[in-house]
């Protein structure tokens, strides 16, 4: 049951308040958890620190104004010690004090000059106030106090019916206190060891129930019928022997994978992620060719436009000793090309499509769509979702990408999908060497460049900036392609590519580049993902502490991508530590799930899986990475107990507001 605030008799102007922090019920109130809480704690005394002490009042109080500011003087004992104590604009506290009486000082300390410039001074001893004090995030309007009133109220309210959600045999496994207890000792701290057992209480719960939702899905997804597709093994093994290389055992292992999915009679909902360059593309290929003997039309999906025809090429590559029929939809072709495009993939003509979010458009109908794949970075939203379901009645689905992240945290992310790892690199591929080089000039490996130029090699050249910018401080590409065009004129083409460019113009410059009539590309990070070419092999990065380290390993998978050495230069002029430590740590990692392991502890997870990833969920009391354990041990509790306590009780009850909760958010997508 629901109650609004209403009934906890707070007047309408601040309820308003209350509404604009999205605080609409009495359970909304008590949900509103703290973010931080303050401590008035006894302190030593150090020079120069914050400190909380406890004195007594030795003389009358002084004003002084100055305009409308004031100032306080008095002097305390501490400890047998004179220590004088300003306080500025609380002039009037001065009514209530009297020599003798206990005060709480709160304020930096000077050794110097034995004193204390308060921040706060209380006029009761440190007894009768120490303890622990919730601080909530609030707006204008709203004092910390009316809040904190607002909650004891709304506590108060519900006790006596506040009920465990969590089964009385996890809380007791994991002595956790019960939910009331856990409520009012997040709001109502005595000491520092209730909010650790509130808290305790509230990540688990918060966890278990995310767990348990995604369990569910899984589960049900399991049991909705997709389609067993007749899987060719034949042709498939015989289309893999004629590929120019031998699979890597994660390649084959996750074909194996797909193709079980396939052919399994649930819907597949599979994550592949693998390291740049690991050869994720041939996985998408062989996959995309079986759906294609089993009789079905297959779409990949890329983020850009260049990624969407460099897929096109090497799927047109790879498939051409083959029947199959690929198309490539992109925005500029011209309407008759696109309706002729709409014409044949409804009537069957196309049996593999590759393209942008275009291919999900409602113009856009398939004949008989059986596998959607997608190398977007991040997840499908679910209004993707809905878009995909639309274009065909039961299709599979694969997401793959090139940011590893470690993989117990995708099981726990992606716990609706099941997770595939590439982490073997073909054979005979040799680590990016990898080189931190003081400063923002290209002269200190200016003549490794030449030498590998004169050898036949490719370069690419990335800058953090297209043009100059006076808001931001380092190299553009326009100025380094100019400035290197006129220093090799005559002996190697330099070409320009960047965002800002039109996809025609990018795809232009792109393809004059895999076909080495420009040897040294300048760019920026347009080129961070999938850019597959394999006659370059050196890379320069300007001002790579301005890039984050997983990026940097993106940009520098870029090279080496087959059997040649790759080289990668970060130029940077790094001056702290931290910036120098993270560059040097590419120097010596070439593992990404490494680097992204490492990016995530100094960075947090937002650089790493993008802010505003749709997919990505956020929570409101447990952090995924510091709380990272219990995110882990839900899991595993969730699926115990969706398959050995669906009966309890608690269990069954939780199961019923999941439902709800996916059928209010539209978030089920069967
Ligand atoms: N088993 C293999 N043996 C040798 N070379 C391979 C193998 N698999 C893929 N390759 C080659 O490795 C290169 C990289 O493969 P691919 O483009 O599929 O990588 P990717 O995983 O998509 O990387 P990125 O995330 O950077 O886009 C390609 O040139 C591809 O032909």
């Amino acid at each position: 049951m629901e109650y609004e605030l209403k009934v906890l008799k707070i007047n309408d102007n601040k309820i308003k308040q209350l509404n604009e922090l999205s605080l609409y019920t009495v359970k909304d109130l008590i949900l509103h958890y703290p973010y931080r809480y303050e401590e008035m704690l006894e302190t030593p005394l150090h020079d120069e620190t914050k400190v909380i002490i406890e004195g007594k009042l030795i003389d009358e109080p002084k004003v002084f104004f100055k305009g409308r500011l004031s100032r306080l003087t008095f002097h305390i004992d501490y400890h047998g010690e004179t220590l004088t104590i300003t306080l500025f604009n609380r002039h009037f506290l001065k009514k209530n004090m009297h020599v003798g009486m206990k005060l709480t000082i709160v304020g930096k300390y000077n050794e110097a000059r034995k004193s204390i410039t308060a921040s706060e001074v209380k006029l009761k001893g440190l007894e009768e106030i120490s303890g622990i004090t919730p601080v909530y995030s609030l707006k204008e309007g709203l004092t910390q106090k009316n809040f904190q009133g607002y909650v004891n109220k709304a506590l108060s309210f519900y006790k006596g019916h506040i009920g465990n959600s969590i089964p009385d045999y996890l809380c007791q496994k994991y002595h956790l206190v019960d939910r009331q207890e856990a409520l009012f000792k997040v709001h109502q701290p005595q000491t520092r060891s209730d909010v650790i057992s509130a808290l305790r209480y509230l990540k688990y719960e918060e966890f278990f129930k995310f767990q348990m939702t995604m369990q569910y899905i899984k589960q049900n997804r399991t049991q909705n019928i997709g389609i067993s597709k007749l899987i060719d093994k034949e042709q498939i093994n015989k289309f893999i022997q004629k590929l120019p290389f031998q699979l890597t055992e994660d390649q084959q292992k996750v074909v194996d994978d797909i193709l079980i999915d396939l052919s399994s009679q649930k819907l597949m909902y599979r994550f592949v992620q693998g390291d740049v360059g690991s050869g994720k593309t041939v996985v998408a290929a062989i996959s995309l060719y079986a759906n294609y003997l089993a009789g079905y039309q297959g779409a990949m999906m890329a983020p850009t436009e260049i990624l969407a025809l460099q897929h096109y090429q090497s799927l047109k590559k790879l498939f051409k000793k083959t029947k199959v029929n690929i198309a490539l939809l992109t925005g500029h072709l011209s309407l008759k090309e696109k309706n002729e495009i709409y014409q044949q993939l409804e009537q069957g003509k196309i049996d593999i499509i590759v393209g942008t979010h275009a291919l999900f458009q409602d113009k856009v109908q398939y004949n008989q769509l059986g596998l959607v794949i997608t190398d977007e970075q991040h997840r499908f939203g679910v209004e993707q979702r809905k878009a995909l379901k639309n274009k065909g009645n039961k299709v599979d689905f694969l997401v793959m990408t090139a940011t590893p992240i470690p993989r117990t945290l995708a099981i726990s992310l992606y716990g609706d999908m099941d997770v595939s790892t590439i982490k073997t690199m073909p054979n005979g591929r040799k680590k990016v060497i990898t080189r931190f080089v003081k400063g923002i000039s290209m002269k200190p490996i200016l003549k490794d460049l030449k030498d590998y130029l004169a050898s036949g090699g490719q370069c690419y050249v990335v800058c953090p900036l297209v043009s100059e910018s006076e808001a931001i401080e380092g190299r553009n590409a326009s100025d380094i392609s100019k400035a290197m065009a006129s220093y090799f004129k005559g002996q190697y083409e330099v070409g320009l590519v960047h965002g800002q460019m039109n996809d025609e113009e990018k795809n232009q410059v792109m393809d004059a580049f895999k076909e080495n009539k420009i040897q040294v590309l300048v760019s920026t990070t347009v080129i961070e993902v999938g850019v597959d070419v394999s006659n370059a092999n050196m890379m320069v990065i300007y001002n790579a502490e301005r890039f984050g380290l997983s990026q940097l390993h993106q940009l520098r998978g870029r090279v080496g991508r087959s059997k040649e050495q790759g080289y990668c230069y970060l130029l940077s002029q790094a001056n702290n530590s931290e910036q120098k430590e993270r560059l040097e740590f590419l120097e010596n990692h070439h593992d990404g799930f490494e680097v992204s392991e490492y990016d995530l502890k100094i960075r947090g997870p937002g650089d790493l899986l993008g802010q505003k990833q749709s997919g990505v969920p956020t929570f409101m009391i447990g952090d995924i990475f510091k709380d990272y354990h219990i995110l882990e041990i839900t899991r595993k509790d969730a699926y115990e107990a969706l398959n050995q306590h669906q009966d309890d009780e608690k269990i069954q009850k939780m199961l019923v507001e999941i439902k709800n909760n996916l059928t209010k958010n539209n978030a089920y997508i069967d």
